[in-house]
């Protein structure tokens, strides 16, 4: 809830975690159940403490994967949730991954398009464009972009989370910090240097689009031009 909050003030409004992968049910069969069995009494905390649901009640809580693979009892306790927070006033979304990998995201993408419409429209090969696959992922439509993925735990790979929407600008960020460990000030640097970076390509296109130099000159100009390395780089890297 912490690094939720540290989001949300610094206007992320859209959050997305990996909760559950679809790979994550080749764990031990005691190990899968154990984690479930733990959901189950969340989930039961949740629905019966006003309080504990009231604090987020502000925040539209979306399940993101392939329901089909979710025990009933759980996904009706999910469902609920999802429904009674649909209509919250504020922008501010949590996105559970659940059972999730994003190559079954693509899959179920193309699933939707291809049963939207005949098979014979489909081989003409209108129906598949990058606007409806993205369209019809789990995560439905008018999705902002993705701006920084962050894996935690000192692992540097994905674990297959969201590959389609790491797109040209989205940053990657490896931490070794435990997700336990997390915290504010975790979130908070990995968004100062997004922040940096940003501002950086912006004044980069800036530059660019005022100068009709050649291209040796131009970066020389740009490197002029260019504001310090932040203070805080050093701190990300542990
Ligand atoms: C109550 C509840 C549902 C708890 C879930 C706890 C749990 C298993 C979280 C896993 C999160 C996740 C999908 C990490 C991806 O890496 P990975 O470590 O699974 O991937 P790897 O196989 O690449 O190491």
């Amino acid at each position: 809830m912490k690094v939720l909050n540290t989001c949300y003030k610094l206007g992320i409004l859209h959050v997305t975690v990996y909760a559950f992968s679809i790979e994550n049910f080749n764990r031990s069969k005691e190990e899968v159940d154990t984690l479930f069995s733990l959901l189950r009494d969340r989930l039961k905390f949740i629905s019966e403490k006003e309080e504990s649901y009231a604090r987020f009640n502000s925040i539209r809580i979306k399940i993101i994967g392939n329901r089909t693979m979710i025990p009933s009892d759980i996904l009706k306790d999910l469902e609920d949730i999802e429904e009674r927070t649909k209509n919250v006033s504020s922008a501010k979304v949590l996105n559970v991954c659940f059972p999730y990998t994003s190559r079954d995201d693509i899959v179920h993408s193309i699933q939707s398009i291809a049963s939207q419409v005949e098979l014979k429209e489909i081989e003409s090969n209108e129906h598949i464009t990058l606007e409806t696959l993205t369209n019809n992922m789990y995560m439905g439509p008018n999705t902002p972009p993705l701006d920084i993925l962050i894996r935690t735990s000192g692992h540097t790979r994905l674990s297959d989370f969201m590959l389609w929407q790491c797109n040209y600008n989205c940053m990657i960020e490896f931490v070794d910090t435990l997700w336990p460990n997390f915290r504010a000030w975790d979130i908070m640097s990995i968004i100062m240097k997004w922040s940096y970076y940003r501002t950086l390509q912006l004044e980069q296109q800036r530059i660019m689009s005022n100068k009709k130099t050649d291209n040796q000159k131009l970066s020389t100009d740009i490197l002029k031009e260019l504001p310090p390395h932040p203070p805080f780089a050093s701190i990300t890297q542990h």
